[in-house]
């Protein structure tokens, strides 16, 4: 279990994390939304250890340190520039205890298409690609996410979706998720929380949430987006 109490966060006077507190559970999925700045990159940076809270506090169970338990995958992998993506798939793989069997993510991912390039000449959705493989192969059992979906065709994610479904069901991890492309996607995430302006403005079971917010124009999880926030997942129109 992951258990926020009170986060408080600041970068220079500026208060991005305004006191969150929740509670995750291992086997569930979390889908985190929110307005650009909301702050939820800045919390999963925090949950990760990356960043230090100024106030409050990120636990687990019995007050044990998280950031152990947790991996979190990088909107942008700018490291290792010099190395080829296989070989700092192997350095990775070297150095972690217990590294996960994921070939299906290898090859959900196209790695073989791009295993021999350099770092500094992949494109952005490649790099994003091996963070989200290395983030996997960790074989911690909370993982962070940022926009896992973006940069995917439509049949790669539906496979990355039934690979997260399986990480979560069957591997028993807790994932958090950042993300704003899900459509025909809700039924991966048993828990929505909205952040606005460094705090947790909704949150419940995606069915809950669905059931409470409808919209003539909208359906499913963008409908309860727009309801809450008056904004489209993606897009401000306010
Ligand atoms: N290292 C930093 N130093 C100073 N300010 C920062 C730093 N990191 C984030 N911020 C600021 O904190 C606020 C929240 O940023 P954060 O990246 O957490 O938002 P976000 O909800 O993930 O946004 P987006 O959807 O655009 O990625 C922003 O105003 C951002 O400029």
């Amino acid at each position: 279990m992951l258990i926020l109490d009170k986060v408080q966060k600041s970068y220079q006077n500026h208060s991005v994390l305004n006191g969150i507190s929740s509670t995750f559970q291992y086997g569930h999925c979390y889908l985190l939304l929110g307005d650009n700045g909301a702050g939820k990159s800045t919390l999963l940076k925090c949950i990760a250890g990356d960043e230090k809270v100024d106030h409050g506090s990120i636990r687990g169970n019995e007050h044990e340190d998280v950031s152990n338990l947790v991996a979190l995958q990088y909107q942008f992998f700018e490291s290792y520039s010099f190395l080829k993506v296989k070989e700092v798939i192997q350095l990775f793989t070297k150095l972690i205890a217990n590294p996960s069997n994921i070939k299906d993510l290898y090859e959900l991912l196209d790695i073989a298409q791009y295993e021999k390039t350099l770092i500094k000449n992949t494109s952005g959705g490649q790099r994003k690609a091996l963070s989200l493989y290395l983030a996997f192969l960790m074989s911690k059992p909370i993982v962070l996410l940022d926009e896992p979906f973006a940069d995917l065709d439509l049949k790669k994610k539906k496979q990355l979706f039934g690979f997260l479904q399986n990480q979560v069901h069957l591997q028993n991890k807790c994932l958090i998720i950042i993300s704003h492309e899900i459509k025909g996607l809700e039924s991966l995430f048993d828990f929505v929380y909205i952040m606005q302006d460094g705090q947790f403005i909704e949150h419940g079971t995606t069915e809950e949430l669905v059931e409470k917010y409808k919209n003539p124009t909208f359906s499913g999880l963008e409908a309860v987006y727009f309801e809450v926030t008056g904004q489209l997942l993606g897009g401000r129109i306010k």
